[in-house]
Parts: C-alpha cells; sequence; structure tokens
C-alpha cells in the first residue's frame, strides 16, 4: 500500500492488521522523499567517514563476520547518541511498537537497529531474524533509504512464506526507495539476492527486552 496518501494513523492501524492477520506487511512511501532522501545522505556522509563495519552473523561470543552467509555492511545505532534524523525515525518505529503492543500483544519494549549497506555482489542468504541467541527478537522492521531502483537492480528481499497446506512460497520485494517492511522476525524465513546496484536500508528490531 502507498503511506503518502493516507493519515499516519491508518497506516499504523494497516501495519497491525496486516502482522496480526499474516506476520508481514510491505507499505511503500513510508516515508516522504525529503526524509528518505536526508537518511540516505546521513548514511552515505557515515560511510565516506569509515564508520561502517562487516555485518558478522551470530551473536555474543559466537558473533563471527562469514562473507559466504552476509556480505553487507553496518553502522549500529547508538539509543543514547541519535543524530536528529535518526531520532525522527525512531520516534516513528516507536509508533509502530505501541500499536502492535496495543492491537496484537506483542509485549515490545524496545528497538535496535543499524543502517546497511549492500555493496555491487552482496547478499544475505535465508535466515531467521530471532534464534535461540536472540530470542528477544520480536518483529523485524526494514526501511530502504536508497535511490531509484528497477528490476534490473535485483538484490530483492525474498520471503518464504507458509501455505495452508503446509509448502513455501516466495516472495521478492525490491529495496524501494522509502518501502518499509515489517514481519515477525521468528516467522518468516527471509534473503537479500546478490545486488547489482548498492543497496541502503536501516534494518532493526522491535524486542521484548528494555
Ligand atoms: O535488507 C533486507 O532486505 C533484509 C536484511 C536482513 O535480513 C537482516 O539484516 O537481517
Ligand atoms: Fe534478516
Amino acid at each position: 500500500m502507498q503511506a503518502n496518501s493516507r493519515l499516519m494513523e491508518d497506516v499504523l492501524e494497516m501495519i497491525a492488521d496486516e502482522i496480526y492477520t499474516k506476520s508481514y506487511v510491505v507499505i511503500d512511501n513510508f516515508v516522504d522523499e525529503i526524509f528518505r532522501k536526508a537518511l540516505f545522505d546521513e548514511q552515505t556522509d557515515l560511510l565516506e567517514k569509515g564508520k561502517f563495519r562487516k555485518a558478522a552473523v551470530g551473536s555474543g561470543d559466537k558473533k563471527q563476520v562469514i562473507p559466504e552467509i552476509r556480505s553487507d555492511e553496518v553502522l549500529w545505532m547508538d539509543e543514547e547518541n541519535l543524530s536528529l534524523l535518526q531520532r525522527e525515525y525512531w520516534n516513528r518505529v516507536e509508533e509502530i511498537k505501541t500499536i502492535l503492543n496495543r492491537r496484537c500483544f506483542l509485549g515490545l519494549k524496545s528497538f535496535e537497529g543499524h543502517f546497511a549497506r549492500y555493496p555491487i555482489g552482496s547478499f544475505y542468504k535465508r535466515h531467521l531474524d530471532q534464534f535461540h541467541q536472540v530470542p528477544y527478537r520480536e518483529v523485524t522492521v526494514i526501511l530502504y533509504v536508497n535511490d531509484r531502483w528497477t528490476e534490473a537492480d535485483e538484490g530483492a528481499l525474498r520471503m518464504y512464506l507458509p501455505n495452508p497446506d503446509g509448502t513455501e512460497r516466495i516472495e521478492d520485494y525490491l529495496p524501494m526507495p522509502g518501502r518499509l517492511v515489517v514481519f515477525l522476525s521468528a516467522e518468516i524465513p527471509h534473503e537479500v539476492l546478490p545486488t547489482k546496484k548498492e543497496r541502503n536500508s536501516i534494518t532493526g528490531w522491535l524486542k521484548t527486552i528494555a
């Protein structure tokens, strides 16, 4: 759905409805072009300052960089030191948290997130965002901040969704600028297909711990 033509309250209600009924939702133009571009420029600036690191898989002691599994680079946001823009995005995610708690009783307490950059040729193989080391990751929230995107650029988010008969189907979503994807972290295996153009996003998780 397109968010720009609707009131924010309607968008939030729709996120809750779709999470409740199908565990994922895709919203186009969740942020307007000015805000999207400002986030992209901030990400580009942080990249140029060399602040991004190769992304790891696993957590705690088991954290490792495994380029055969994922080849993106990330910069974690620091809640104590958010830029004004990051704070504005954080506040919008807080609104999603509030409605999901009210409508879906998810018991979400906090958010963590990072900027992500997928250089040309990079990918993230099939995985779940909630696993035994991070059982508190409940809802994944991704915003694409890169400039315009076409089919030829590839790099889709591929989600593996369950059919009622127990089989699996796939749905692919390109990282369209301003597109938001929200899904239940424990329920939807997904991957990032190899990208032919640099792909930029903010990925985060609503958590059941503070
Ligand atoms: O960027 C995307 O579309 C998905 C990223 C992802 O799966 C992750 O960071 O866990
Ligand atoms: Fe993921």
